[in-house]
């Protein structure tokens, strides 16, 4: 089983109540999340992130066990070997690109950027033709490169899984195209167990080998693919 998740966790704000019950198993590499703004998608991704701590429940990840609230198990964040590419990217906007990538690298925040190795941070520029802008900053890239900046420093530390929110939102309608199809030819170069999280029909064709669907907190059914 590549992914089996089954937390609950309610959020309170105010009055309003929010309650999460998401549960599903897949043996599939590639899952995508589909459901309404507001559904619970990004809280569960938060949770197998290691970024929510849910009130009680299970989360495994390629048989390894990630969190487990009766066996009093909450690997953290940063041993969980998951790369999380939020909605915006998220990339430091006072490092250039080269020093973003390099801080995917890193081992600890004590490491000195200067040292992290120039031989694996400029194989990543070059997977994803970033050489001619390494020096940037976020702020002087196009969308795209923003998305292949991401990417890169991602997967640079080689994780387990790639969590994916909305990776296509942000892009326009050409852009997103392509960038699908890079996002489609990496996953299967790297062979790494993809769960992305989306509103868009297309990211369900493209990427939904396995497909679950979200509303009001729960998961409502599940559509096994066609594949
Ligand atoms: N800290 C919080 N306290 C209380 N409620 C919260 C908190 N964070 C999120 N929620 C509520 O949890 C629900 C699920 O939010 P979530 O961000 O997971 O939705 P989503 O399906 O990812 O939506 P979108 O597609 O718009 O990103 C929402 O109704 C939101 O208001």
């Amino acid at each position: 089983m590549q992914f089996k998740v089954d937390v609950q966790k309610t959020l309170r704000s105010g009055e309003r109540e929010f309650v999460l019950r998401a549960r599903f198993e897949s043996a599939s590499q590639r899952v995508v999340v589909y459901g309404s703004s507001g559904a619970g998608k990004s809280q569960m991704m938060k949770a197998v992130a290691g970024l929510m701590t849910p009130d009680s429940g299970r989360i495994e990840l390629a048989g390894r066990c990630l969190f487990d609230s009766a066996a009093r198990i909450n690997v953290p964040p940063q041993q969980r070997k998951v790369a999380y590419l939020f909605q915006d990217y998220a990339l430091f906007p006072h490092l250039n690109v080269r020093q973003n990538i390099a801080f995917g690298l890193q081992r600890g925040w004590r490491n000195p950027l200067a040292r992290v190795d120039g031989e694996q941070v400029r194989y990543w520029l070059q997977a994803f033709e970033l050489e001619a802008v390494a020096q940037q900053f976020p702020h002087q890239l196009s969308g795209g490169q923003r998305q292949r900046v991401a990417l890169a420093r991602a997967l640079a530390p080689q994780p387990d899984a790639l969590l994916l929110d909305e990776p296509f939102a942000a892009l326009d309608p050409g852009l997103r195209g392509r960038m699908r199809a890079e996002l489609d030819a990496l996953q299967r170069r790297l062979q790494i167990p993809m769960l992305m999280i989306t509103h868009d029909p297309e990211d369900v064709r493209a990427f939904g080998d396995h497909v679950l669907r979200m509303e009001n907190g729960s998961m409502l059914r599940v559509e096994e693919s066609a594949a």
